[in-house]
């Protein structure tokens, strides 16, 4: 747990040992406390070393023992932290990997601090819905100052080594050997005095403007966290710091901490993290696992189609510091093409010489541009990305089928079509996945891996590295129209539609789920993505245009209910925010700022009058009810398809693809939280008042669990029933 060894004559070396990353289990603080006592006991020891085994100093406290911790405990951590700094023997933190969260805080008790140049410190906590509670928010502005410390604290983002010595957190950096510079420096400055290296004896760098600085943090950190409780309570902390004693602010530290552990927030946020990092360790229904299956290396990759997704794939996989064939169809496509992703490497690039790191990612050794699908004959793996035509697309795969070598994996980016059907037309479809990409997509985390029916678990394990590679998070799903998020999707945005209909404005049913927590409600974000989208896959479907058989009810396909209203718009050219108008104005064909348009309340009242539907209100419980029961309702089904191998599944797609609010944990962890009853109780009464929508009618799967007494959410999927044996 801390291994206590004497370095030399006089240097006392403790080495916190918890794999894989050294969290700080209560058994590891309380061995790191008495390896404290012993040094300051023992006469021969002159100075201490505090290290982390296997490169790593600590990722702070052990997250998975907070759901036990009332909010009544007083953290032992923060008691280990003011020891080390009153020892009488100078402490020097060798950090080595991270020291993040508490691991920072054991960092800033001791006196000195020497870190390798790879190492990286933050204080993350506030993504966790807490805040660094054993005395971080008091000690780290005394170090660095109000501006440094709120950046770091209200962000959760980690500084590398050369930041963090500029940032004065650290006072060295080395390129190796960091224990062994760490005794040497512990041994030269034993015996000198300590008062000036303890940080809690250190006054906050006072700055004439410190209240107009806090108040405008504040209201910064209010509008960008949607709800969020943890970033505004560390200002509260912080500004604890400047207005309080040290004790004193400890104390409010720690009544802050305990209010946000108590919250659901703090859960949620847990739940996230660890669900983010089980959606790794994938299954199939078939039993298969990431346990068993092993990735191919990919050295070369190609992406076919320089469309605003092909672009951020380019860019995503150059970072990732791969060889890069980008094909086009045409000259013209491919030049603009070729700008365009030059410009995202130009960019990535600054913002990493901004961060301290190094930016050697434009080496246009590394990227090809052609039109020759002969350049693909030696790549490891092929990315698709032309747009969404299954004609387009299978032509493609013929194509790559017979020239790349039959050891290449072949992915196509597609948000919807069956990968089996282009799996077909290829001579190797075991070797042929979804990889489903998130606009824009060298900034968005969420990989969509879709598995058909034929899949290898060698393509998936590839798939599922290559997410890692490109720094995103990989979640396997099934093969259905729309997989997981844009299944769950389609029932949410038609819910918002019908509320139009009923007697909604966009901006009111915008406000009511944006007030929950997502970065844009529906129609911001259909406006966003393009009417048009839908518009074609609707059309495709036969659900309008011309495969629609004449005489069919305007508001209704075969029982069900339907509104046309989309495709009226489409039909008057409002494609959203690159045509300037859609279910908003916008001040521009591109614009960004959503305008309420008299013209649509015009053009809804019309509407409503045309078809005798008599406008109502409609509160904001019911607007996000449906709009969230729905898609929360085709999640249960979901599971129940084996589409999603468990709830956290769903939750991270949920997080990282669509803005659900980390706060509330994704769509399932909130039915979780909210009570499957309830779920299921509104879900009837809406269904009851809308018989004629299905997707409002509780899925079978929901009402099973809510009959086994709603077990909690991580037995769910012993629920599901299994495919029936073969035997
Ligand atoms: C006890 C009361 C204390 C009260 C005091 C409160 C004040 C202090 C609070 C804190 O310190 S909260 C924790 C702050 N630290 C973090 O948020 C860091 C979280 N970890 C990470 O960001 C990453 O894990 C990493 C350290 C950057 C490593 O990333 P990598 O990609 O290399 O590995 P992962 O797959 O993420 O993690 C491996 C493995 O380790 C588990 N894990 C990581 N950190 C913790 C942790 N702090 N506590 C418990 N477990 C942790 C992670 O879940 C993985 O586990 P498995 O999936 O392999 O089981």
């Amino acid at each position: 747990m801390a291994q206590y060894r004497r370095a030399g004559a006089a240097v006392a070396v403790i080495r916190l040992h918890n794999a894989p990353v050294n969290a700080l289990s209560s058994a590891v603080v309380q061995a790191l406390a008495q390896g404290v006592k012993k040094a300051d006991l023992d006469p021969s020891v002159k100075a201490v070393v505090i290290c982390g085994a296997n490169g790593k100093f600590s990722a702070g406290a052990d997250i998975r023992t907070f759901s036990s911790l009332q909010p009544r405990d007083r953290p032992a951590l923060a008691e280990t932290v003011s020891l080390i700094e009153r020892s009488q023997k100078p402490v020097v933190a060798a950090i080595e990997g991270v020291a993040l969260g508490g691991g920072l805080e054991v960092a800033l008790g001791c006196h000195y601090r020497i870190a390798h140049a790879q190492a990286r410190v933050g204080f993350p906590e506030v993504l966790l819905g807490i805040l660094p509670a054993a005395e971080g928010t008091q000690r780290l502005p005394r170090l660095i100052g109000i501006p440094a410390a709120l950046d770091l604290i209200t962000t959760g983002r980690h500084v590398l080594a050369a930041e963090a010595l500029k940032l004065g957190i650290i006072d060295e950096i080395v390129k190796e050997n960091t224990v062994e510079r760490a005794i040497e420096l512990a041994s030269k400055v034993s015996g000198q005095p300590l008062g000036p290296r303890k940080i809690s004896l250190k006054p906050v760098p006072d700055l004439p403007d410190m209240e107009a600085i806090l108040s405008e943090a504040l209201v910064k950190v209010k509008r960008k966290a949607r709800g969020r409780l943890s970033p505004e309570m560390c200002i509260q902390a912080i500004k604890a710091a400047v207005q309080l004693p040290f004790a004193e602010g400890v104390e409010k530290e720690r009544e802050l901490f305990r209010f946000l552990l108590g919250s659901g927030q703090a859960k949620a946020q847990q739940y996230a993290f660890f669900a983010e990092r089980a959606v790794e360790k994938w299954t199939m229904p078939s039993g298969t696992s990431w346990k068993t299956a092993s990735a191919q290396p990919i050295r070369k990759a190609a992406v076919i189609g320089l469309g605003t997704m092909g672009r951020g794939i380019v860019t995503s996989l150059v970072k990732a510091k791969m060889l890069v064939v980008a094909l086009e169809q045409d000259q013209k496509q491919l030049d603009i093409g070729r700008e365009a992703v030059t410009s995202l490497l130009q960019w990535e690039a600054s913002k990493m010489q901004q961060s301290g790191q190094s930016q050697d990612i434009c080496d246009p050794a590394r990227l090809q541009f052609t039109l020759d699908f002969g350049a693909l004959r030696d790549v490891d793996l092929v990315i698709e990305a032309v747009f969404e035509d299954m004609a387009l697309k299978k032509e493609i795969f013929r194509k790559l089928s017979t020239i790349c070598k039959p050891e290449a994996f072949l992915c196509t980016n597609t948000s919807a079509l069956d990968i089996d059907e282009i799996a077909a037309v290829t001579s190797h479809p075991h070797q042929v996945i979804g990889t489903h990409f998130f606009s824009p997509a060298h900034v968005m985390k969420l990989l969509e891996v879709i598995r058909g029916h034929h899949t290898s678990p060698t393509t998936i394990a590839t798939a599922m590295s290559l997410a890692k590679t490109l720094n995103k998070v990989g979640v396997l799903v099934g093969n259905c129209f729309g997989f997981v998020g844009n299944r769950m999707m389609a029932p949410y945005v038609e819910q918002a539609i019908f509320l139009l209909e009923e007697g909604c404005k966009p901006e009111e049913v915008d406000q009511a789920v944006e007030g929950f927590g997502f970065h844009m409600g529906p129609f911001r974000m259909l406006d966003l993505a393009g009417l048009d989208v839908g518009w074609r896959s609707r059309k495709g479907q036969g659900l309008t245009g011309p495969k629609l058989a004449p005489g069919t009810p305007a508001r209704q396909r075969e029982s069900r209910r339907y509104s046309p209203l989309p495709d009226f718009l489409c039909e008057q050219g409002r494609y959203g925010q690159k045509a300037g108008k859609g279910w908003y104005l916008y001040e521009k064909p591109g614009g960004r700022t959503a305008n309420p348009d008299p013209w649509l309340y015009n053009f809804l009242s019309e509407y409503r009058e045309t078809h005798g539907i008599k406008a109502r209100f409609v509160d904001q419980e019911e607007i996000l009810e449906r709009c969230l029961y729905a898609l929360i309702n085709e999640g249960f089904q979901i599971l129940a398809d084996r589409i999603a191998s468990a709830p956290e599944d769903i939750d991270v797609i949920y997080i990282y693809g669509y803005g659900w609010p980390t706060h509330r944990g994704g769509p399932m962890f909130h039915a979780s939280t909210v009570g499957l009853p309830h779920v299921l109780s509104r879900l009837q009464k809406y269904s009851e008042a809308h018989p004629d929508i299905p997707k409002l009618q509780p899925s079978p799967f929901l009402k099973k669990l809510v009959a086994l007494g709603s077990p909690p959410l991580r037995e769910w999927v012993s629920h599901v029933r299994q495919p029936s044996s073969k035997l």
